[in-house]
């Protein structure tokens, strides 16, 4: 799978441990940055991860910042992004079965890297339901 990731100066080990565990599942991984730990801001790298997946670049998002939150609000102000932040792996399924997630976010001062792979192997194996999920996501893209 074609997969995005992207974080702040928070979370730039977690991405990197991510990002080679992924490459090593044989992903596809495009690496947004940031890549040190000077001090930037989320807004940018959520919008990053957000114009790739609108671009059609890759099918899935991963946002990582201090908390999640604010790399996580970020995204999704782009229509095409459905990001969930997620501290454990059942949210992340359900961000994906009911919720069709194209992204989850998580944050790399509080979550560990097992529970952060668990997550995303979770976020990436779940199908979404459709059915009464798909009606209500479709109203998610009407305007606000
Ligand atoms: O957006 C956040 C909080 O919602 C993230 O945790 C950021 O990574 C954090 O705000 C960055 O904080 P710093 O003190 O500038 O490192």
């Amino acid at each position: 799978m074609r997969i995005a990731i992207a974080c702040d100066h928070a979370a730039v080990q977690l991405k990197d441990e991510l990002r080679e565990w992924l490459k090593g599942e044989g992903h596809e991984v495009r690496d947004l940055g940031t890549h040190d730990d000077s001090s930037v801001d989320y807004p940018d790298y959520g919008r990053r991860l957000a114009d790739t997946l609108a671009a059609g670049e890759a099918e899935r998002g991963i946002a990582l910042c201090g908390s999640g939150i604010g790399i996580m609000i970020a995204a999704n102000r782009n229509p095409a992004v459905r990001c969930a932040l997620v501290n454990e792996p059942l949210s992340a399924a359900l961000a994906r079965s009911h919720n069709d997630a194209n992204a989850i976010a998580m944050g790399a001062r509080l979550i560990g890297t097992e529970m952060a792979r668990a997550c995303v192997r979770a976020f990436l194996s779940t199908d979404f339901l459709g059915g009464r999920h798909a009606a209500r996501v479709d109203m998610l893209k009407e305007p606000a």
